[in-house]
């Protein structure tokens, strides 16, 4: 799909192949004893032309010994025409580590920086070598005591620096020699984990990543994870591939999802790390793809690689401000027909560019900057201290286990990577090294140098399941589900129906307080009334009282004598003509109430009295029957509001009764 072309990259197998010939013929004409032969090749650097020692020597193991036993092994790895400067040596439970140089950098051209660096591509050795005066980037390390040239093994030591150079190792044959062979673990049944480690601006994403024309480790895997896929399904049609991805990154010591879109001006969310007993630290809630095809996977990759935070630094114009975390979990269901068998394989691949160590100095980074490389810088250190605990097992309190004082906890990083580094995984580290950096190339070595001797224990991750016992765990799987959907339809029911009874509740409760609102103001009308009643009841009574009482006691007639003033009066014969007027008026008024009241025409005055007396006794007793009434009508209003009273106060089911 891309990379290099066929024709290119068969010439370099057929000069790969010829120079694995002409060992094996010197290997047959010459002495064991004598089958090193160091040969002297030139590196061209800027600086000029500056002679280092390429040892090609002669290795004993064939191209068989790698043969891949995947189930679905590369085919380069199928026909052994892997070129010796490729060949690894077998790691074994231990981490393996790469080292790879990159070419120097416009900045570093300019400034006329020397390469401090060769590599034996038979040996694997790298040198790392003493800085000459000149160039002021390492003016620091010349101020060290002891400056010398310092030699390290690795699996692989990956000459990436000059392009011209007949071992210059390609993103391809970076894939080839490392991500080929844990490929092939993951068809295994392995967990795998590649990391890239080294200073800012060393080459880590552009070997875990790369360009779209020279694209890195993990494009390359993804792709020929599907293209073994493909060829294994039409192989083997009863294996069954599953694939899903994930992608993460730790920034300032929190992990982003980079396979959720960024919501602009909202604030990042972050996922939380649990721990469990079988999978270990892993990250709660982060999104897991299916992914089917290769397409499908690069634009994950993409959209992720894109949501990664990076900025630019003195040292890197696109330096990577986090680590990030690229995994890919690969199923293999395979059904054999004859044993009615089904076997699972489960693997999980991760790819990590880790973020680079920096000096402040050199980068000279200030705020946000600085922070994230102080972020960085401390959890590469506890990334060291984690390596130095693993690496040295004599390490650590006394009367602990090594692996019990393995500080994993103390960065988010070392958390969850903890599987990866000290238990079930293949791993390897690529040390990313700058041409011309002593001081920061030294430290690399030295940590990638420590990191070999960690020892994993990865086992294959496979299940054997019989149909009996398949159809059982379906069975009770599917019961299990039954049940889950029983309570969860049941909590739904209950929830309807609870939704339902408070509402009902609610109107019920709507309808009581109106009831009592009408019952208060139709108790007070009754009040109103019976008070009404009984003041018209008292009237009544008192008016009877006054009537029998003047019936029974009629008042006699009170001659009233003339006073001081009537006697002034006489004296004014113009004032008794108005008294006498006056007197007449007075006078012809009580006759009218007299006759009125009594029909008093002086006859038959007993007769009359007696039927006074029988009118009143009448109205008496209409009154008393009145008053009958009302005191009945009162009572069952007073029975009716306690009745009322005692029922509000059986509070209806769901309200609380008033303190
Ligand atoms: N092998 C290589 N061949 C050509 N160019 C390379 C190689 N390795 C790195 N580079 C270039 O070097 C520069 C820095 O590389 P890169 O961004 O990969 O560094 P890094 O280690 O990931 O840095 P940081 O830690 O700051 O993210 C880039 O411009 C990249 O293209």
């Amino acid at each position: 799909m891309y990379g290099i072309p066929d024709t290119l990259n068969r010439q370099r197998y057929r000069n790969a192949l010829t120079e694995f010939c002409d060992t094996l013929s010197g290997m047959v004409s010459l002495p064991p004893s004598l089958t090193s032969e160091t040969r002297q090749h030139s590196i061209q650097t800027p600086a000029g032309i500056r002679p280092v020692a390429f040892e090609d020597r002669t290795m004993k193991s064939t191209a068989n010994a790698i043969r891949s036993s995947a189930s679905t092994p590369s085919l380069r790895s199928r026909d052994g025409t892997l070129p010796p400067h490729m060949m690894r040596t077998d790691g074994g439970g231990n981490v393996r580590v790469v080292v790879r140089v990159r070419a120097f950098l416009p900045r570093e051209i300019e400034r006329g920086a020397e390469c401090l660096i060769s590599m034996n591509p038979i040996t694997q050795m790298t040198t790392l070598h003493v800085p000459d005066d000149e160039d002021p980037a390492n003016s620091r390390a010349r101020t060290r005591k002891a400056i010398e040239e310092k030699t390290f093994t690795f699996d692989n030591s990956f000459w990436s620096h000059n392009m011209g150079d007949r071992h210059y190792a390609h993103q391809e044959d970076v894939y080839n020699s490392l991500g080929e062979d844990f490929l092939d673990h993951n068809f295994e049944g392995y967990h795998t984990c590649i990391f890239a480690y080294g200073q800012t601006g060393s080459g880590k994403s552009y070997t875990m990543m790369g360009t779209h024309e020279q694209p890195g480790l993990i494009p390359r895997t993804c792709e020929d994870l599907f293209q073994r896929i493909e060829a294994a399904q039409s192989e083997t049609p009863n294996i069954s591939y599953h694939v899903r991805v994930s992608y993460f990154e730790v920034y300032n010591e929190h992990v982003r999802d980079l396979l959720v879109p960024v919501v602009p001006n909202q604030p990042p969310y972050y996922l939380k790390i649990r721990e469990s007993p079988v999978e270990g630290p892993y990250v709660k809630d982060l999104t897991e793809v299916p992914v089917r095809n290769f397409r499908e996977i690069l634009r994950y990759m993409k959209a992720g690689d894109a949501s990664r935070t990076t900025a630019s630094t003195k040292m890197n114009d696109t330096s990577s401000r986090s680590h990030a975390v690229f995994t890919i979990m690969l199923k293999q269901i395979h059904h054999d027909m004859d044993t009615d068998e089904t076997t699972e394989r489960s693997s999980r691949i991760r790819l990590v560019d880790l973020a680079g160590s920096e000096r402040a100095k050199s980068t000279e980074a200030t705020g946000a900057r600085l922070r994230e490389g102080s972020n960085i810088n401390k959890s590469l250190t506890t990334l060291g201290r984690v390596i130095a605990a693993l690496a040295d097992p004599k390490a650590g309190r006394p009367g602990k286990r090594s692996r019990d004082v393995v500080p994993y906890r103390d960065s988010i990083l070392t958390w969850l990577l903890k599987d990866s580094l000290g238990g079930n995984s293949k791993t390897a580290m690529i040390a990313c090294i700058a041409p011309s950096d002593y001081e920061e190339t030294l430290s690399t070595l030295r940590y990638a140098d420590q990191a070999k001797r960690i020892r994993t224990r990865a086992v294959v991750n496979q299940d054997h399941i019989s149909t009996a016992e398949r159809d059982a765990q379906i069975a009770a799987m599917s019961e299990e589900i039954r049940l889950l959907q029983l309570s969860v339809s049941d909590s739904r029911q209950r929830e309807k129906n609870a939704r339902e009874s408070e509402e009902r509740l609610e109107e019920y409760q709507n309808r009581v307080v109106a009831m009592q609102r009408m019952m208060e103001e139709r108790s007070l009308v009754a009040e109103g009334k019976i008070r009404s009643l009984q003041t018209e009841n008292e009237a009544l009574r008192l008016h009877l009282k006054l009537a029998l009482d003047s019936l029974k006691n009629p008042i006699p007639e009170v001659v009233v004598q003339p006073q001081s003033a009537d006697v002034e009066a006489l004296d004014d014969p113009g004032a008794d003509k108005e008294n006498a007027a006056e007197e007449e008026d007075e006078k012809d008024a009580a006759s009218l109430v007299d006759e009125a009241y009594y029909d008093d025409d002086g006859e038959d005055d007993g007769y009359e009295s007696e039927i006074y007396e029988e009118k009143a006794n009448d109205m008496q007793d209409y009154m008393h029957d009145l008053l009958k009434d009302l005191s009945l009508f009162r009572r069952k209003i007073g029975d009716d509001k306690d009745r009322f009273l005692d029922e509000s106060r059986r509070q209806p089911f769901g309200i609380k009764p008033s303190a």
